[in-house]
């Protein structure tokens, strides 16, 4: 353990004025000039040192900085961990996030008490892909609610589904398979699309905790196109130069009657106003790294309310 003292200013948010953990990525601690803190707290001291103990633990290079000072009216001893913020994170190379997420993910054990994770939102969105993610960093199951459909059916895939059968019994094998995983834990479950739509199921995914990934339509269609449309039956096959322009019509309509339902879920990661923090142009230029960050957060952030809720109560 080696101890450092730091005068301040600093890239990293303080979480709360009184108590937060962070782990920052080793690239950071090494450039020790980025760990100071801001002069925005006004109730520190301006000349107040921080003290930041370093730990090298053989996978996880963590850092915890606190404040060995007093309280200037209390007299109490002051405590302040920052954590680093998405901006941050955004910022780190790869390898600093994959730890960073590790830590987080550890970090969300406790509220999440092993409780399955459902991902929700339109087809495209990114369930699978930050899905994959998150649930390494939990070390949770990733299922993938139209695969176990899929297996379900004896190997036919949801376009055959839909072409061979009828998009009806497609929704109640998806119901099916909702009831069987709601009798699990540590899951994250990348759901399909449209599973928010039957009241029914919402019986289920209430079992466990709704992540919303909530992008913007334009960039859905631009993705879907990319990656053919053929695998989601309810946008058709489009393709050539007007395919985007017909995809996003498309998941207009879809969207317009499903937003209310996606809009129930317990949490939600708005890509959005992730670009605009982030001071980028696109959602493309979000990586799939950081939106399981922030999923984290947002995991952590409801638990956290949770828990002061039921102190209150
Ligand atoms: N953050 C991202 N950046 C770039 N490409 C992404 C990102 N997230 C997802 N993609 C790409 O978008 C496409 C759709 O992603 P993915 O399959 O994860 O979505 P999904 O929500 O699981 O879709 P569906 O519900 O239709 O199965 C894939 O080709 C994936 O590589
Ligand atoms: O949005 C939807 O309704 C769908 C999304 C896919 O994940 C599949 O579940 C299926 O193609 C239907």
């Amino acid at each position: 353990m080696e101890i450092i003292a730091l005068q301040a200013s600093s890239p990293f948010q303080v979480a709360s004025a009184t108590e937060a953990s962070c782990t920052f990525p080793s690239k950071v601690f090494r450039d020790r000039s980025s760990l100071s803190c801001s002069r925005s707290w006004n109730r520190i001291p301006d000349d107040c040192h921080l003290s930041v103990s370093v730990s090298r633990r053989p996978q996880v290079p963590a850092i915890r900085c606190s404040f060995q000072d007093r309280h200037p009216d209390s007299g109490s001893p002051i405590s302040i961990d920052f954590a680093a913020s998405v901006q941050v994170f955004a910022e780190a190379n790869e390898a600093d996030q994959a730890l960073v997420l590790k830590n987080k993910g550890s970090e969300s054990l406790e509220g999440l008490k092993g409780t399955c994770i459902y991902l929700i939102g339109m087809m495209g969105s990114g369930k699978t892909t930050v899905g994959k993610l998150l649930a390494e960093a939990l070390e949770y199951e990733f299922l993938d609610s139209d695969k176990l459909i899929e297996d379900a059916a004896g190997g036919m895939t949801v376009a055959q589904f839909f072409k061979e059968q009828d998009e009806e019994k497609f929704r109640n094998a998806e119901t099916e398979v909702l009831v069987k995983l709601s009798s699990t834990g540590r899951s994250v479950v990348a759901t399909g699309g449209g599973i928010v739509v039957r009241p029914l199921n919402w019986t289920y995914l209430r079992q466990g905790l709704t992540i919303w990934l909530n992008v913007p339509l334009d960039a859905l269609a631009e993705r879907v196109v990319a990656a053919g449309t053929h695998t989601r039956p309810l946008l058709g096959d489009s393709q050539g130069d007007a395919a985007v322009v017909k995809a996003l019509e498309k998941l207009k309509a879809i969207y317009k009657f499903r937003a209310p339902s996606y809009a129930k879920a317990d949490v939600a990661v708005c890509f959005q106003e992730l670009v605009v923090r982030l001071g980028y142009e696109h959602v493309r230029d979000l990586s799939p790294m950081v939106i399981a960050f922030q999923m984290l957060e947002e995991i952590n952030k409801f638990y956290k309310m949770k828990k002061n809720g039921a102190a209150a109560a």
